[in-house]
């Protein structure tokens, strides 16, 4: 099993993440607070009440997370396609596997990958969504002081499947999303790659960025119910499941909320993957 898709795949991940945790906090702000007219009026007002911070808030959980996550998905979905195809990451470019193969390899990867990352989602989305300023004299403390004191919260409060809220949702998500991201990714580098050769970095880097763009446009209504039910537990009337918040937010809001965060979804998916996969090929090359 090769190790070094694991190790790529978390080094690649971290680059990512650290680029473009300020676009998904303002995400994860759209999807489940109704205080904002948009993306410009939810970044002014972070801004003005918490500082450049305020957009950092629930970033190290993911970047200590990452290292799991990231590697599962990437470390998955190479040695999948190995059992698939029998061929190595660096004999791939000289026998391209099939678009079937690839697909089906990143719904494992998506699928590994969520169920590790349920957790460390769930505490980034509370944190995020936590939108006191973190030194406010005479105001209310924020509810959770930091990642820490919000898993043991969390456990407390809402006991140890309160940890995996919102995980079927986000299983659900990731699947197929994934196998799309992989498919997009590869299809744009033979597009552009003469046979046999390895990809640019230019044709890396656009293909990559287009993958994140593929993959999040078809996640969004997902995520939105997925960030939706990570939140409900810390409200009374939490719903009863995912059918019952894909119910109720429709009828309270209509079809459009499934498609909230879609702009910025996307605006934020195409740095943060063309960086995850330029880094993650070039470090394959370099350990090769
Ligand atoms: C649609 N989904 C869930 C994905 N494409 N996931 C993989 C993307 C990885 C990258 N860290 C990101 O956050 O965009």
């Amino acid at each position: 099993m090769p190790a070094e898709e694991f190790m790529a795949g978390w080094v690649s991940g971290a680059l990512g993440l650290v680029l473009g945790h300020p676009f998904d906090t303002v995400k994860v702000r759209l999807q489940t607070q109704n205080k904002y007219q948009g993306i410009m009026d939810c970044m002014v007002k972070t801004y003005r009440h918490e500082s450049l911070l305020g957009f950092f808030k629930g970033m190290s959980f993911p970047i200590a997370s990452v290292a799991v996550v990231n590697s599962v998905l990437f470390g998955c979905y190479s040695n999948a396609l190995l059992a698939l195809t029998a061929t190595s990451h660096q004999e791939r470019r000289a026998q391209p596997p099939s678009y079937t193969h690839v697909f089906v390899a990143g719904c494992t990867g998506g699928l590994l990958q969520a169920y590790c990352l349920a957790p460390f989602d769930l505490i980034k989305v509370r944190l995020q969504n936590q939108t006191e300023p973190r030194a406010q004299l005479g105001g209310p403390p924020p509810r959770y002081r930091g990642p820490v004191h919000c898993a043991a919260c969390i456990l407390r409060e809402e006991g140890p499947r309160g940890l995996f809220r919102g995980a079927w949702a986000l299983m659900l998500r990731d699947t197929p999303t994934l196998g799309i991201y992989f498919v997009t990714y590869e299809w744009l580098c033979r597009q552009y790659t003469p046979e046999g050769q390895t990809p640019s970095s230019a044709t890396v880097l656009v293909a990559g960025g287009f993958a994140g763009i593929a993959s999040w446009v078809t996640a969004t209504p997902l995520d939105v119910v997925k960030s939706r039910m990570q939140m409900a537990g810390l409200e009374r009337g939490a719903y009863q499941g995912m059918l019952d918040c894909i119910v109720r937010s429709a009828r309270q809001e209509g079809l459009g909320v499934f498609f909230r965060g879609l702009l910025i979804n996307s605006a934020r998916a195409f740095p943060v993957n063309a960086v995850t996969f330029l880094s993650y090929e070039h470090l394959l090359l370099a350990w090769a």
